[in-house]
Parts: C-alpha cells; sequence; structure tokens
C-alpha cells in the first residue's frame, strides 16, 4: 500500500486557493497509486494564521471550504484546519473519507514559545483518532505533539502500526537534525512508525523548510522530501509484514546551503505572495548589499532585480567598481546615481539652522536618508519592493540609519550575523564567483565620513557576534559573558548598545528568520525599559 506526504506551499488567508492546491495534489497522488495523502497542519489556512483566526467570516470560509473539499476528494485524505466546536476553537486535523469529514482529531499540545503562540487562539484538544486503512492502524498527532514527551504517541504501545504528524515547523539552523532526532525516539517509545508532512516555502518571517520524512519502529529514516521544494513523497508499506520503505532519500543541505536556500524562499515567496513584479535595492560596493543580491538575482531571476549605486564624497572609487562587477556578473540591471547634489542642497538649506554646530552623525545619516529616499522612489515608480541590507549584527545594536538604509519593505538578512554573511558570501563564490575577492577582503565601511570603517565605533565582527549571541540566544548575562573571556568594558557597551537598539528593532523591516532566536515575534522587549543589565549596579537595591 501506499501512502502519499504532501509537502506543499499553501498561502495564508487563500482558504480557496489551498482547497484546490490540495485537490490537485490528491488527484497526482491517486493517479501514483496512494491509498491515503496526508497534508501539513493548518494547510487549509496557511500557516500561522494569527489573528485571522479570531474572525468568525475566516473560520467559515475554512468550514465550508473543509466540507467542499471532502465531497471532491478522489482519495481519502489528512488535511490540517481550524475547528470550531462547541464555542471553541481547535487546531485540528480531519480524515476526510468517501465524500464526508469521518473523524477529526485535536491538537493536544499548543506550543507558546519562540515564534509560537497558539494558546492566543485555540484550546487543547482530548480526544485520539484512530482509524484503520487496508489494514493499516493509524493514529494522528499534530506537530508539537510529537515534541510533546507528557503525551504518549499512542494510549498504549502496539495499539497502532504508524502515527501520523501533520507538521507546520518552521525553519532554523540545524532543525532538521533536531526533528529526526525526536521522531527516531519516539517511534522507538511507541514501537510504531512516524510519519512526518510538514509545510514548503517562506510566509513572512517564517521559511518552512518541508523535509518531510519517515522512520520505521526502529527509529530508521526510511524517506525524505528534499528541503526547501514542494514534493509528493512516497511511503510504502507492508501491511501483513509491517515493513516501511520509501522513495528517494533527499541528500541533507550542508549548514551554509541550508541557511543560503531558505533566505532565497523567504524571499521568493515574499516576493510572489505579495504580487511584487521584483526588486531594487542600493548597491554599495559593500558585502551586505553584494550578497542581497546575489541572493536576490538567485532567486527571482535577474530581470527581476534592479540596483541602484548612490556614490557619495566619500564613496572610494573601488566600491563603484566593484558594485558595477557585481550587477554585470549577475546580469541585474543598474543605475549610478550620483548624491552629492541633493546632499549639498540639503546641507545649504540647514545651514542657517545648524550655524555654529560641528558636523556629526547628523550629516552621516543624511547621506542614508537620500539614499534611502531614491530608492523609496524607484520602488513606487517601478512598483518593486525596496530590499534593506541590514544584517543581524547591525540591527543588534543600532548600526543603522531609520528611514535612511533602513527604508524597505523586506530585510532580507536581518538575522543572518555579519560572521555568516562573510561565510554565505564565500558559499555562494564557491558557486560561480559573483562578489569580487576585495569586497570580502576590505575593512567594512558605512562610507559616511572621510576613512570610515565600521571598527572605528564597532568592535570586531567575531568579537561582537559571539557577545550577540551569548546575550540573545543563550540569554546570558554581563557576569557570563565576561567569563567567556570578553573585555568588560566591550560586553558592557555591547549589551547597551543592543538594548538601547529595541526602538529601531520595532520599525524595523521583516525578513527571513533563520536562528531559534530572531529579532521580532522570538524577542518581545519593552522599548522603555529601566533593566540595565550591562551596568553592574543595576540589581542593587536603590537607596
Ligand atoms: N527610544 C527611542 N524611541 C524612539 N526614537 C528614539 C529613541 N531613542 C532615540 N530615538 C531617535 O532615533 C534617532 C536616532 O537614530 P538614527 O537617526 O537612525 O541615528 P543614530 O542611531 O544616532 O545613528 C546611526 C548610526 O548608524 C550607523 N550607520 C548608519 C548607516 C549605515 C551604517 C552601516 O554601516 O550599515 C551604519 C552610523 O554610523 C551611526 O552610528 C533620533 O531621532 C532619536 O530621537
Ligand atoms: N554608495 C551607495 N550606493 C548605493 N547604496 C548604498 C551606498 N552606500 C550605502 N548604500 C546602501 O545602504 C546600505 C548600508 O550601507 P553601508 O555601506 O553604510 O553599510 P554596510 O553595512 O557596510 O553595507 P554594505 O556592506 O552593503 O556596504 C548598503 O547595503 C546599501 O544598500
Ligand atoms: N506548529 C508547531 O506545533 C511547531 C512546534 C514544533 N516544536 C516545531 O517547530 O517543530
Amino acid at each position: 500500500m501506499r501512502i502519499a506526504l504532501a509537502q506543499c506551499n499553501p498561502r495564508v488567508g487563500d482558504v480557496a486557493g489551498n482547497a484546490a492546491l490540495l485537490l490537485q495534489l490528491a488527484r497526482e497522488a491517486k493517479a501514483q497509486g496512494a491509498a491515503l495523502m496526508v497534508a501539513p497542519e493548518l494547510v487549509l489556512s496557511g500557516y500561522p494564521p494569527e489573528d485571522l483566526l479570531l474572525r468568525n467570516d475566516f473560520l467559515d470560509c475554512c468550514a465550508q471550504a473543509l466540507e467542499t473539499l471532502a465531497g471532491d476528494c478522489p482519495l481519502p485524505l489528512l488535511v490540517g484546519h481550524p475547528l470550531r466546536r462547541d464555542g471553541r476553537l481547535y487546531n485540528a486535523a480531519s480524515l476526510l473519507r468517501g465524500g464526508r469529514i469521518e473523524g477529526s482529531y485535536a491538537k493536544h499540545c499548543l506550543p507558546n514559545y519562540q515564534v509560537f503562540d497558539e494558546k492566543r487562539y485555540f484550546h487543547p484538544g482530548g480526544d485520539e483518532l484512530i482509524f484503520t486503512l487496508e489494514g493499516l492502524r493509524l493514529v494522528l498527532r499534530i506537530c508539537e505533539d510529537l515534541w510533546c514527551d507528557e503525551l504518549p504517541l499512542l494510549s498504549e504501545p502496539g495499539t497502532a502500526d504508524a502515527v501520523i504528524v501533520l507538521n507546520a515547523s518552521p525553519f532554523h539552523r540545524a532543525k532538521q537534525a533536531e526533528r529526526q532526532r525526536v521522531a527516531a525516539r519516539r517511534a522507538r517509545e511507541a514501537g510504531a512508525a512516524v510519519l512526518y508532512a510538514n509545510l514548503v516555502g517562506g510566509q513572512d518571517e517564517l521559511v518552512f523548510d518541508g523535509a518531510s520524512f519517515a522512520v520505521d519502529a526502529r527509529g530508521q529514516v526510511i524517506a525524505r522530501a528534499p528541503a526547501f521544494a514542494s514534493e509528493l513523497l512516497m511511503l510504502e508499506v507492508d501491511v501483513a509484514r509491517k515493513q516501511w520503505w520509501g522513495g528517494p532519500m533527499a541528500p541533507e543541505l550542508s549548514p551554509v546551503a541550508e541557511v543560503y536556500t531558505a533566505l532565497q524562499t523567504g524571499l521568493r515567496d515574499y516576493v510572489q505572495k505579495n504580487g511584487f513584479s521584483g526588486v531594487v535595492l542600493g548597491l554599495s560596493g559593500g558585502i551586505d548589499s553584494a550578497l542581497t543580491l546575489a541572493l536576490a538575482a538567485d532567486a527571482l531571476g535577474a530581470e527581476r532585480v534592479h540596483a541602484l549605486i548612490l556614490p557619495s564624497r566619500y564613496t572610494a572609487a573601488m566600491s563603484i567598481e566593484d558594485a558595477e562587477a557585481e550587477a554585470r556578473k549577475l546580469g541585474v540591471g543598474y543605475d549610478i546615481i550620483p548624491i552629492d547634489g541633493l546632499f549639498d542642497a540639503y546641507l545649504e538649506t540647514l545651514a542657517p539652522v545648524f550655524a555654529g554646530r560641528a558636523a556629526d552623525v547628523t550629516e552621516e545619516n543624511l547621506q542614508a536618508r537620500i539614499r534611502g529616499a531614491l530608492l523609496m522612489a524607484y520602488s513606487n515608480k517601478f512598483g518593486q519592493l525596496l530590499l534593506s541590507t541590514g544584517n543581524k549584527s547591525e540591527m543588534a545594536v543600532g548600526y543603522a540609519t531609520l528611514y535612511g538604509d533602513m527604508a524597505g519593505g523586506f530585510a532580507l538578512i536581518k538575522d543572518c550575523p555579519k560572521t555568516l554573511v562573510y561565510e554565505l558570501a564565500r558559499y555562494r563564490n564557491g558557486q560561480g564567483e559573483v562578489i569580487p575577492p576585495r569586497v570580502l577582503e576590505r575593512a567594512p565601511s558605512a562610507e559616511l565620513a572621510p576613512d570610515q570603517t565600521d571598527q572605528d565605533s564597532l568592535p570586531p565582527y567575531d568579537v561582537l557576534d559571539a557577545i550577540i549571541h551569548a546575550y540573545i540566544e543563550r540569554g546570558e548575562g554581563r557576569t557570563e559573558i565576561i567569563a567567556r573571556g570578553f573585555p568588560a568594558a566591550t560586553v558592557e557597551r555591547t549589551l547597551r548598545l543592543i538594548d538601547r537598539a529595541e526602538y529601531k528593532r520595532r520599525q524595523a523591516a521583516p525578513g527571513v528568520r533563520i536562528s531559534p532566536l530572531a529579532f521580532g515575534k522570538d524577542r518581545r522587549y519593552p522599548i522603555s525599559n529601566g533593566f540595565h543589565p550591562w551596568d553592574p549596579d543595576c540589581l542593587q537595591e536603590k537607596r
């Protein structure tokens, strides 16, 4: 017997479109001889539907679509959807068989950490859905249920042959290994195979990597779908012998390749799901915009990407040469628009008001803001989405100009620390050189003042990134980070910069989450905040 895991890419809110996609996949699965198709968690609404779930009209639409799908579906289908019952809302999955909704299951364990806030919307379920398919006994679980040790996969070992898990499990680095480990352990405990169907595709800041798989009752992976691609993964079972085998085993991507592909997927789907014809970005000759350009060209095709090179008096000739070389190598169209005329006009206009004041960061930021205005003008005129190019290190310490280089609708690499930006650029060049090597070798500079480098105002990026990682992702405090061997003054200054930049992060564009703790939903800090963990006196009682 064959079971198809439908690793697919729904669009949040497009219930009719998602139902049509499921129907089309169900026909394909049937044509390939499947006896059952399994579609991911909340696939009918898309995941996460967020506060759409608070709307009755949206829930009506989902209920109607489920009824229709049950009537039309050419083979038994397990499908995830929101379910209203007795005035309560559940994160549910239903078995559609024989033209009707045969039974439903509600997720028991509702994740409420990181980007998840399912307790805001759903009630936990309490019942089981166990059914038989051509003699095979199957039981249902939904995503977090698999991770939740308090919930046995089977109420009693041996009561089912396989556990089917519907998932909306977003990507972060090294997530797939974690999923396979958990599934293998749980399969061995339950003495049953685990069939794991995941979503794929980008949804705002989240990227779902798919990589659906199955493990047998001994915990051996028997089949795996590719990451970041739609796929009908076919599993075969000999019902009498309880033996499983699968189709091709997709290779696992290297740690840097998976991030590169996640960024491409997140951008491609953001552009497509929001109806943009293409993207535009400011190309400086620095590493961040070079990587963003390469990612955009790889994700969308060079013809859907445009670059503006916007030099000022502080821009080195080498930067313009490198920016042009990057655009040419990738086949991306570009314009060069010098900004000195506009900069002079601003300085002249402000001169009477600023009389007697020394030049400072104000003038630096003006250049970034002139660029932001020109890029937004291009975006408006040509209907292209402006990509901002800030990385996680800059987002952390506020090293970016509001309404300047922070202008833009999508901040593609905002969850990539600068050290990872270099790694990704080297990886991309390994597939064919598109970034001139000296861009990787030069000291990074904002080029907003004479002979400026980032390291005039920030610690070296390897130190900065290690401190950011310890503070943000590991949640360590001042003392623990200093104990890692970093100078106290550097640690205190960095933590202070991080806390002080919260207001900027709240105003930043969304971007692809690739870490388990990205700025945004994962980390919700107050802006007006009197807790200063960078200050050794902070925890002392005020006298
Ligand atoms: N809590 C708060 N809530 C709301 N607004 C708050 C605020 N605290 C300050 N502000 C406001 O924020 C503004 C200051 O922020 P902003 O104008 O952005 O300017 P600011 O952060 O002072 O300066 C920008 C920094 O980013 C660096 N930079 C700029 C451009 C590119 C790069 C790069 O290499 O990538 C680096 C630049 O060298 C400089 O260190 C002020 O108007 C201030 O009133
Ligand atoms: N001369 C320029 N022409 C076009 N865009 C620019 C120019 N300078 C800065 N920008 C835009 O502003 C962003 C921030 O630039 P900046 O050079 O200040 O910082 P950075 O972090 O070193 O970025 P990059 O590494 O891309 O240069 C750039 O990535 C780019 O999008
Ligand atoms: N949708 C969910 O329940 C996701 C939670 C789960 N632990 C995951 O990310 O894989």
